[in-house]
């Protein structure tokens, strides 16, 4: 099958920055494929690349069978992280504004209604909730009825019942053969969203594949969190790795001692351990590795990131383990 997009070893830089250093992907039809990364990685120049509203230095970029600036732009939406439409035009006047830029436009009502707004065609943009305008954003990208979508960001600011109206409206697309290049932070979005997950740091698609193939093969092992006041070292004697980590992303409370590679069935063990050793412990909770920690183990940590990193991630609790949690052997 032809690749709706295409990208070649694309490198672009900005004086001694190097936004993009040989970036690689390929989409199908109909699939939708999730740039995620750090701040900085590269993705909005990945996605300028390809939209043909930068020229890379190296590489080539094809969509829809042509170069990003010969390619008809009619069968292309794209939704920028930041756009700014008029703010006195009403919601429909603005889709409507948009749509007369096509010779065969879907009706402004229609799209509307498919972003979930079909009260607030009156009201004028400047008036919308932030949400609400960038309902309407997404909307303006529709109205030519795209084959293909560069979603940058598009939930950014939009509340939970207004993402799933935008995510099942991107999944409507794609069942009637639009392919969407979305760019986002949010991991739930991507896992749920995604065919395929490219993460790109430093300008590279480091990782490719579905959410699964990803998690699978970098996201770590299961993981149990035991709400407890006990020392690391009562631990000590179970037959599975345990950490102290001093975040845990807001899935384990604060003072959380965490035991890794541990399967459901495994639980019991854990249990039987704490009661025969009498270690008090006030909550367990169970969790499978997901899509975030397989950005936090690719992604260039920031410092911060470093810190809220498990230490010692796959590995037990031994003696640099302990000094480094600041418990006491
Ligand atoms: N027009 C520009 N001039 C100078 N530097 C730029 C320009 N555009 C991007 N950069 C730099 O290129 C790098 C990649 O930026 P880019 O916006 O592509 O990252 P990003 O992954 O989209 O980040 P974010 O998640 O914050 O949106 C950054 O270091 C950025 O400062």
């Amino acid at each position: 099958m032809t690749a709706v997009v295409e990208a070649t070893d694309l490198e672009k830089s900005y004086g001694e920055t190097d936004a993009l250093a040989g970036a690689s992907l390929s989409v199908e039809r109909g699939e939708v494929f999730a740039l995620i990364g750090p701040n900085g990685a590269g993705k909005t120049t990945l996605v300028r690349a390809l939209t043909g509203t930068t020229e890379p230095d190296d590489g080539t970029a094809r969509i829809l069978g042509n170069s990003p600036t010969a390619v008809d732009r009619s069968r292309i939406g794209v939704l920028p992280q930041e756009f700014s439409p008029p703010g006195r035009l009403s919601a429909r006047e603005l889709l409507s504004y948009y749509a007369g830029l096509y010779d065969d436009a879907r009706d402004s009502d229609a799209v509307l209604a498919a972003v979930g707004l079909a009260d607030s065609g009156d009201t004028w943009y400047e008036e919308l909730s932030g949400g609400q305008q960038r309902r309407v954003c997404v909307g303006s990208t529709l109205v030519n009825d795209p084959d293909l979508l560069f979603l940058d960001e598009p939930t950014t600011g939009i509340d939970p019942a207004g993402r799933r109206t935008v995510w099942r409206l991107i999944e409507e697309l794609t069942e009637g053969g639009t392919t969407v290049i979305l760019t986002t932070h949010d991991m739930a979005e991507a896992e749920r969203l995604a065919d395929r997950v490219g993460l790109l740091a430093d300008g590279r698609l480091v990782a490719q594949g579905t959410p699964a193939e990803l998690v699978r093969e970098h996201g770590g092992s299961s993981r149990l969190a035991i709400e407890t006041g006990a020392d690391l070292e009562a631990f000590a004697d179970l037959d599975h790795p345990v950490e102290r980590p001093e975040h845990d992303r807001g899935r384990a409370p604060g003072n959380a001692v965490v035991v890794r590679n541990i399967e459901p069935a495994e639980i019991g063990t854990v249990v039987d351990y704490l009661e025969d050793r009498t270690i008090t412990y006030t909550e367990l909770s169970w969790t499978e590795p997901d899509l975030e920690d397989v950005y936090l183990t690719l992604a260039e940590p920031t410092e911060h990131e470093r810190t809220d990193r498990f230490e010692g991630r796959d590995g037990g609790v031994g003696e640099t383990d302990l000094a480094r949690t600041g418990e006491t052997a």
